[in-house]
């Protein structure tokens, strides 16, 4: 005998960082849609994700050759072997299959009264196949006095309100609205099946009001199981963020992403899966045989050069000349100025809100660091120092390619940047460690260890290689070409004070 479902007081609070979600749906051998999406979907958005299966499809990216009901017996059992030992943060439902399906989910349900419920009224399959029971859909609408959000795509909309289905997003939204205010439901109404450039969505709201969702239709055939992970992405969003808006937002992003790389999976000849874990993937260590694998090994030859250079074995030894430092303080200062503007233009190019993000907060960062370097270093120096050739000729390398070149080629030439300079930190700062008596250069040398620099400079390079795996074959070449030009520069940046100030061009340092 299973002990009694969790009372709706046992219920966790409404923010939760892991929530514990539910799917309640059909399993998808092939991975790309059904109970299978859901794992995914749940999971790249942090929740624990949980599985009672409804029925089993026989499947593939093609189309589904079979359907399999095990007894509805069973299914109850699943339900309440769950709820009776985990506080459930949210439900996802899918498919469900029958009336009689419906009706034991609508029992464990009312039991259950779990806080956030998200219903994806699935019936027919992207491949055209009927995934539901014909007239089952009298039943589902029971179900939707138990949900929070139900989440139907245009036909399933016009099935669900036994009207013809909407032939524009005004006629969408408006039906949106008749299904809203007739089950007291919030709504997510899905304009995917629009045709047209955008992919909008809505939440309608039972008062009739609404908020739009724009995002831009990505051209691909890879769209299997979007409606699956969309609603168990934002089931687990909203028991994170309380609120359904931000929740929707957020997901929609994701699956933009996942849309955006679903070709690099090869999955299948049909409708392939979503990437579901893209954001994962593009923030793993860069694995053997990598694009930036290659560029690091590329730049071998630079990396050695930087360390046999004076002003770094000087450096690193506490002689090196204060002119010397001086003059490479002031012409990061300068570099920085302008390096900040070309991340500024890698942020516009940005094809994710996250990737954005990134580069604005690098961009800002170098405005910082460089008046921090006129106000904490410079200062002591009181030396008037012009753009010198090699900071000059870097930068015009990097706008040049800010001005003409594609988002991976910026990312590419921005790269060196961070990568050498990390890696030089890294080095000179464990040098320093080992180094006895009060360094000279001990307060600089210790900015090296900024784990936030460290942790920017891996980003970087994960989204070097997204941009990689997106760009086609002579766009790579541009990256490499890009990356090599400011890997050279880098080495001369660090080999310029010797040349500049020893060639003694007095004032006229340029
Ligand atoms: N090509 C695309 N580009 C961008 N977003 C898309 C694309 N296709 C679908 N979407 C989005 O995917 C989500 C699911 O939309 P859709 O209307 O296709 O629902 P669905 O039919 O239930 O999905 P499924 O394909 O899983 O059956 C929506 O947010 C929609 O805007
Ligand atoms: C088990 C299962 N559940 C849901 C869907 C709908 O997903 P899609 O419309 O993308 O095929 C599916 N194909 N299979």
């Amino acid at each position: 005998m299973l002990t009694p479902a969790p009372s709706t007081s046992d219920r966790a609070p409404q923010r939760v960082k892991h929530p514990r979600v539910l799917s309640i749906a059909g399993s998808d051998p092939s991975g790309g849609a059904g109970i299978q999406a859901d794992i995914k979907s749940i999971s790249a958005h942090g929740g624990y994700a949980m599985a009672v299966l409804t029925a089993l499809t026989a499947q593939n990216t093609q189309g589904v050759q079979g359907v399999h009901i095990p007894p509805v017996a069973f299914l109850s059992s699943q339900l309440d072997a769950v709820a009776a030992d985990i506080s459930l943060d949210a439900v996802k439902i899918g498919m469900l299959a029958d009336a009689q399906v419906m009706r034991a989910v609508g029992d464990w349900l009312a039991v259950t009264r779990p806080a956030v419920v998200v219903l994806d009224p699935v019936m027919v399959a992207t491949s055209g196949d009927l995934l539901v029971a014909e007239g089952a859909h009298e039943a589902l609408l029971e179900l939707l006095k138990f949900t929070h959000l139900v989440t139907p795509n245009l036909p399933e909309l016009a099935v669900l309100l036994n009207q013809a289905e909407a032939g524009s997003w005004a006629e969408a939204l408006e039906q949106g609205q008749q299904l809203a205010a007739a089950h007291e439901v919030l709504v997510l109404v899905k304009g995917g099946h629009l045709p047209g450039e955008e992919c909008p969505d809505a939440l309608v709201w039972p008062d009739g009001t609404h908020q739009e969702f724009r995002a831009p239709r990505i051209a691909t055939k890879n769209t299997h199981g979007t409606g699956c992970s969309l609603s168990s992405a934002v089931a687990t969003l909203r028991a994170q963020t309380g609120d359904w808006v931000e929740s929707v937002r957020l997901a929609k992003e994701w699956l933009s992403g996942a849309l955006v790389t679903a070709d690099d999976l090869g999955v299948g000849s049909g409708a392939g899966p979503i990437n579901h874990l893209h954001a994962l993937w593009a923030n793993a260590p860069a694995a053997a045989g990598t694009f930036s694998d290659e560029l690091w090994a590329d730049c071998a030859p630079q990396r050695q050069a930087i360390f046999e250079l004076d002003f770094i074995k000087e450096l690193a030894a506490g002689t090196l000349e204060s002119k010397h430092f001086a003059y490479y303080l002031a012409q990061d200062a300068l570099y920085l100025g302008t390096y900040s503007r070309v991340l500024a233009r890698a942020s516009s190019l940005a094809p994710t809100e996250e990737e954005q993000k990134f580069w604005a907060q690098g961009a800002q960062n170098c405005i910082e660091v460089e008046m921090s370097l006129h106000r904490d270093w410079l200062s002591q120096f009181p030396l008037e120092s012009p753009m010198g050739p090699v900071t000059k000729h870097y930068l015009d390398h990097l706008q040049a390619v800010a001005c003409s070149g594609s988002y991976g080629e910026v990312v590419a030439a921005v790269l060196p940047c961070y990568w050498l300079y990390a890696e030089v930190g890294r080095v000179l700062h464990s040098d320093y460690l080992s180094y006895s008596g009060k360094h000279p250069y001990g307060a600089w040398l210790e900015s090296y260890a900024d784990e936030d620099f460290s942790r920017a400079t891996e980003r970087a390079v994960a989204i070097a290689d997204t941009a990689a795996r997106h760009g086609s074959a002579p766009e790579r070449e541009r990256m490499r070409a890009a990356f090599a030009h400011s890997a050279q520069y880098e080495v001369d940046f660090f080999a310029a004070p010797h040349r500049r100030v020893d060639a003694d061009l007095g004032a006229r340092r340029d």
